[in-house]
This record gives C-alpha cells, structure tokens and sequence, in this order.
C-alpha cells in the first residue's frame, strides 16, 4: 500500500485505498465495541485518525495529498502496522475470533459484532442563548462530546456580526449591516457580494452553523450486512443510516433554519446521498474537534461563498460564540465576489482541479486559465520554511550584510501577492519573517521604525484573522522574539564598536 502513496499513483490506485481504508473504519467500528482493553481502545482511536487524515488527503488531492511524501509514507506505514496488530487481536480475541473469516477485511461480517447497548449519537440544541434562529442544532458522537461544547471557557457568546437576516431584513445595507449580499454569480449559481468596501483584517461575517454533525459518516450500530455485502452496498447503507440520523435532527430545527438549509446547493443529487446529506457535503466547513474527532457544519449565508484559488477571506470557527469568522484576506473593494478555497491553493492546477471534482467545479480563475508560470509561483511559497532560525543565526553574525534576508522575504511577499495567497497561513509567516528581521535592523539602526511599525500592525492584523494561537505556540513566539531581540542587541554592540574604532582610526 505505501508505493502508491509516493506521489504519483493513479486515479484507480487511489480510489481502492481511499475505499479500503474507509473499511479500516468500519472495521474501526466494529471492533470498537468488543473491545475490552484501554490498549486496544487506544489502537482503535489512532488507527481512526490516520484512516480519517489519510482519506482527506487522498480525497482532496489524489496525486500527493496535502502532506509531503514523506509524512504520507510515515502515516501510511502507521496505518499498516496498526492494522496488522488490529487483525490479529482481532483473530486471537476468544470473543471475535470465531466469527472472523481469515480472507481480509472486504468479507468482515458485521452483524455478529454490534453493540445493542452502545447509543449512537446524542442531538442537542446549542447555546440557547435567546438569540433569534442562532440555535444551533448538533449531532454529537456522545454525552462527552456535549460536555466539551459546552464547556468551552466564555461559552456562549454572542455572534461578532449576527447574519442578514437578523437587522435589515436581509437587504445587507448601513453600517450595522452585514458588508455583503447574496446574489446570483454567472455560472456559479448563487455567491457573496461586499456591498462595500471591506479592508484587510476586518471582519466580513460571524455566523452560526444551521447544523454540526460528525465529519466521518459511520457506520451506525443498528447497521446489519451480509458477509458479502460489497463496499458500494455498505456505503449506501451508510448513507441512508446517516440520512435517517440527519431527519431527526433537522425536524427540531427551527423552520426558518429548515428552509435555509433546504435552499442549499446540492452537488450530491447522484451518488446516493439522500438530500440532507448531500446538503452537508456540498456545504459544509470543519468547525471543530470534539473528542479527538472533527466536526463539519453548514451556513445559511457562509455556505453561498464561491470557490477561488486566489480567496480573498481567512476564516476559523470560534468556539466561544459557536461561530464561523470570515476576515477580508486583503482589500475587498465594493462589489467584487467574496471567495474562500475549497481546496489546497499552494497544490498546482492539476491537483486543484482534481480536488474541485465533487463540488462539480472547473475553476476558470486566472490561475486554472493559464498555470504554468502560476503552478511555478505556487510550488516556490509552498517551500518557504519557518526562517526564524535562519533570521537568528543571521543576526548574530554582524559581519553578514543588513540585506541578506530582508530582500528575498520582500520578494517572496510580492510573489504571495501576486498569486492572490494573502488568505494562505504562508503570508502570514512570511510577514513574521519581516517583522523580525526588521526588528533587527531597526535595533541596530540600519532601519527606520516606521516601515517595521507598518509591517507589525498587518502581521499582528491578519495573524487575528486566523484561530488563536495555543499556548505551545505562544511560548515558542516568546522565546523567538527574546533570541532575535538578544541576537539583535549584541549586534548593534559590535557595530557601534566598529564605528568607535574607525572614528578613533580617522582621528589618529
Ligand atoms: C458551497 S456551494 C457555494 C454556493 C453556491 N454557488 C450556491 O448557489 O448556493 C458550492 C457550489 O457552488 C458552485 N461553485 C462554487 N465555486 C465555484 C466556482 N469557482 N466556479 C463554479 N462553480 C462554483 C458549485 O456548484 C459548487 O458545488
């Protein structure tokens, strides 16, 4: 299975480990409830999220996935030995073991190993905070799933920009107002508009999801199939199990959130998906983890926001207010289309277009019409690295030249720009790079203040626009900054040393 993880594998290639590895889910599943040790729940967690990491990343680019090679064979390898070691407790398990058949996990009989006990998941409706049609309706996997919801530090709070609907009837004029407006987009049905200018960091819109549910579809306890059922049956039956779970969580939305769901787009008419499923796969963002599984969710309004491989928004969902936040990723002058990608803009077109398939996009965005110099421009950002040690070792040697690293960082923004990629985490490292080295420079007065002023306040902006950073992040900033700064401060002393010397050399 690893050789076709190296990159290149064909499209049929990946299909068959997309779909086996759905049954290493199953399988997952089943063997989840027999088991009787913390070991092995532990094996069934991890094989889990490898099974889950693994299918996003061959689902959305089946030439390399968004990790490098190198960490998909890794993660493949992983795979491989936990499931090694999953089969053959599997078979030595005197509970399992007579009703495993020893041909592999196609013919996995499943019906003998349901829990009846096991509850599948747990429907609640989130905050309750009294706001009008913001309660959000949410399946979760279970109680504790609830609990960490609700628990989050601050929870609930109100949403940063309430939706259209809830000020001025939805006309998105005035201040007070949404800065945008749906409408029709030709030939990509309907999309977002700013009805005014919007500027880089702001905020374009807070809204909460109509619906959460569990991004992995599973298959339910209750599910019985015969010992050959083919993987296609068993995705169907999938489906129609999580179609049923759905109903009962739409029939206690609130009607307004019932037809805003409904009026959705549906890319999934023919794959047998029923309609609220396929709703949710054509609509839905990640919204957040709850015990170690990731949740996806739908907007009345978010979810009419087009595909571009240039987006001009950056978003992340804020657990507080149980809301998604679109920030404006540049200046979004009144009137153009508000964008986010759907898909890894750094990968080249070929993969871009791969991934769009099941939205039934073909992107026409300049990228896409003409890639060659744009593939090229994209795979260059996609190898900026963290530069921070680079930038330490730099300033700690005076006798570097001052330009050394300012001028390529400067470059390689103006290339981010080019490319449309304001909205990437990349630009935003990259202006952290600048940041640092022009701390340096202005200690050591090779610089003027004004220009790394300018450069903090957009870092410090659009570093806003994305989820708060956890506390290892914030501890590895604190050390960066304080080694810059030492680094920074001993080179000044060597420079002004240099300088007393050759004024005391001119004086001689
Ligand atoms: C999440 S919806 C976006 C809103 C949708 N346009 C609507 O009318 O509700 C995704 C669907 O929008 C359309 N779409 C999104 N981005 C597009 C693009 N760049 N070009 C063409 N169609 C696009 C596709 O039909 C896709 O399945």
């Amino acid at each position: 299975m690893a050789s076709v993880t190296k990159g290149k594998a064909r499209e049929g290639e990946k299909e068959a480990m997309v779909r086996e590895l759905e049954e290493f889910t199953i399988l997952a599943d089943e063997f989840k409830s027999d088991a009787a040790t913390r070991e092995k729940e532990a094996m069934m967690r991890k094989l889990q999220e490898f099974g889950i990491r693994l299918i996003d990343e061959f689902e959305s680019n089946p030439a390399t996935g968004k990790v490098v090679a190198m960490e998909n064979e890794v993660m493949v390898r992983k795979v491989e030995e936990l499931t090694m070691r999953l089969v053959n407790e599997f078979r030595s398990n005197p509970a399992t073991a007579s009703s495993r058949p020893t041909t592999g996990l196609r013919t996995v009989p499943v019906e003998a190993q349901h829990s009846t006990t096991q509850k599948a998941y747990v429907l609640t409706t989130q905050p309750q905070d009294g706001a009008h049609c913001q309660d959000v309706e949410c399946i979760l996997r279970s109680a504790a799933a609830k609990q960490e919801l609700i628990e989050y530090p601050m929870f609930p709070q109100p949403t940063a920009l309430l939706a259209s609907r809830e000020d001025d009837g939805g006309q998105g004029v005035g201040e007070a107002s949404p800065p945008y407006r749906i409408a029709p987009i030709p030939s990509k049905g309907l999309g977002m508009i700013a009805t005014r200018a919007i500027p880089q960091g702001s905020l374009v819109a807070g809204e909460r999801p109509l619906l959460i549910v569990p991004k992995m579809q599973r298959i339910p306890d209750s599910t019985k199939f015969t010992s050959n059922a083919t993987v296609r049956r068993r995705r169907l039956a999938i489906f129609n199990e999580v179609e049923k779970e759905f109903r009962v969580a739409f029939a206690r939305m609130d009607p307004a959130n019932q037809e805003a769901y409904m009026a959705l787009h549906n890319a999934h008419r023919d794959d047998g998906s029923g309609p609220l499923l396929g709703i949710m796969r054509t609509n839905a963002y990640r919204v957040c983890i709850l015990e170690g599984e990731p949740y996806s969710g739908v907007f009345k309004d978010l979810s009419r926001i087009n595909h571009s491989c240039s987006p001009n928004t950056i978003y992340h969902f804020d657990r507080a207010s149980l809301s998604m936040l679109f920030f404006a990723a540049r200046d979004i002058p009144a009137g153009a289309e508000i964008t986010s990608g759907y898909c890894d803009t750094l990968q080249p077109h070929a993969t871009r277009a791969q991934a769009l398939k099941p939205y039934g996009i073909r992107c026409t965005c300049a990228a896409c019409i003409n890639p060659t110099a744009s593939d090229a421009n994209r795979l260059r950002i996609s190898h900026v690295t963290d530069a921070v040690p680079a930038i330490i070792r730099w300033a700690g040697k005076p006798a570097l030249p001052d330009g050394l690293l300012l001028r390529p960082t400067l470059a390689m923004l103006e290339l981010i720009k080019t490319e449309g990629l304001e909205g990437d985490p990349v630009y935003v490292r990259v202006l952290y790079h600048i940041v640092l080295v022009l701390q340096v420079l202005a200690v050591t007065g090779c610089s003027d203040s004004s220009m790394l002023l300018l450069v903090t306040k957009q870092w410090a902006t659009l570093r806003g626009c994305f989820a708060k950073p956890d506390r290892e992040e914030q501890t590895k900033f604190m050390a960066e900054m304080e080694s810059v700064t030492t680094a920074a401060l001993a080179r000044s002393v060597v420079r002004e040393r240099a300088v007393e010397s050759n004024l005391q050399g001119n004086i001689q």
